[in-house]
């Protein structure tokens, strides 16, 4: 993978599922869900985005299969459960029952356990202490909701995969079992991995393939600038760029990762909220004799193109008015998923948004997102590309 938008040729989706129905008024921060979604819809909504990108010859995989199958295996069985049972909350003798419960699950009502959480009622009364005084409400194990943005937990460069290190403790398990897909599933042997979910907090969200060669991350409310000093360093011992953009963003819900207020469109390319298009800034970070070389701040347009190579980084002018700029930018509208230069996914919420995409000649493929979009996350959040046309050399 060494662009955002050669011709997507497969992706890893998550249809969410069960793990949406613990959402409640009580849970949904903490969880990081700004409402309930409607769940059925949901999955509607997310069906009819598979169907967008199988019809454009994407193949889609899915989570939950990739998951079963990779729980087929009995180290990933193992090391699936082990990693549950490695939560302080359980105390010892919660710990025993759910290792016993979790041992007795075939493979698919396993994998129902380890997304959609266990809540405190599914295990029958009796097991102790740490169980007596748990709340109602409380899950023994965690559902995971933004499962569904697959694009978070991990994230293709190159021919490596970065299982990635993910910032929010509600979103922490996820990476669990990105990393047991990556490392038991057949499809994914001898995939080598470019970073691990014990390191400093990089999510993919924040990851943009600018052009062969040249990464830029954000860094904000998820990233960590250390996180992306490490990847800078992954990333250039591997030999998968020449350049890495350090971009800071602001530490804001709205603005959580880079590819909420940026993303490409074609090769030379982004859609970017019109708010911080000239105030955004990058440091540009290169490599020499084994050291990071890092300059000062200068424009993220201007650190762009001379790291790509072009004379501007073009911003689809949206022209639009502040307040609907700023709506469509919270509902995800600069969160595109390139499906190849010029052709992209866009939520058809923002119409003001997509009426400027395709009067600069870029193909919107609209899709719906009123349920989806309560997670607040598009098309981009919610796929993991994992092959692209190369645009090196083609
Ligand atoms: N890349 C993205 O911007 N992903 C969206 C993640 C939304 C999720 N509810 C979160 O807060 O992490």
């Amino acid at each position: 993978m060494d662009s955002e938008v050669g011709r997507l040729r497969a992706v890893i989706l998550h249809r969410p599922g069960a793990e949406l129905k613990r959402l409640t008024p009580r849970n949904n921060d903490k969880l990081l869900f700004d409402g309930i979604p409607w769940v059925g819809r949901a999955q509607e909504e997310h069906d009819a985005f598979a169907e967008a990108l199988r019809s454009h010859g994407v193949d889609v995989l899915y989570v939950t299969e990739l998951l079963q199958e990779a729980l087929e295996y009995q180290s990933a069985r193992e090391e699936a459960i082990a990693g549950v049972l490695t939560d302080a909350r359980l105390g010892d003798r919660l710990r025993g029952v759910v290792a016993s419960y979790l041992g007795d699950l075939d493979t698919e009502t396993l994998a129902h356990a380890l997304i959609a959480g266990i809540a405190h009622e599914e295990l029958k009364s009796g097991h102790g202490l740490v169980y007596e005084l748990m709340g109602r409400h409380d899950f023994i194990i965690d559902p995971l909701p933004n499962l569904l943005f697959t694009r978070d937990s991990s994230a293709w460069i190159g021919d490596r995969v970065a299982v990635t290190s993910l910032a929010m403790p509600a979103r922490e398990r996820e990476t669990a079992l990105t990393r047991l897909i990556y490392a038991h599933h057949p499809r994914f042997a001898g995939v080598r991995t470019l970073y691990e979910p014990d390191l400093e907090h990089v999510e993919g969200g924040d990851i943009l393939l600018l052009a062969p060669g040249v990464i830029a991350v954000g860094t904000g409310e998820r990233t960590t600038p250390a996180g992306v000093e490490r990847l800078a360093r992954r990333v250039f011992d591997a030999g998968l760029a020449h350049t890495v953009l350090a971009v800071p963003i602001a530490q804001e819900r709205a603005t959580m990762h880079l590819d909420t207020i940026c993303t490409m469109v074609d090769v030379d390319t982004v859609v970017m909220y019109p708010a911080i298009a000239h105030s955004l800034t990058a440091n540009t970070v290169t490599t020499l004799d084994g050291d990071l070389r890092i300059t000062p701040a200068q424009p993220f347009l201007r650190a762009a193109a001379a790291a790509m190579g072009v004379d501007r980084l073009k911003v689809i002018d949206t022209g639009l008015d502040p307040v609907t700029a700023e709506r469509e930018q919270w509902d995800d509208g600069n969160n595109t998923l390139a499906v190849a230069p010029r052709l992209a996914v866009a939520y058809e919420r923002n119409i003001e948004t997509n009426a400027q995409l395709e009067a600069a000649g870029v193909e919107v493929i609209r899709i719906k997102g009123s349920e989806l979009g309560s997670g607040r996350g598009g098309p981009r959040c919610m796929s993991c590309p994992i092959e692209r046309a190369p645009l090196l050399g083609s």
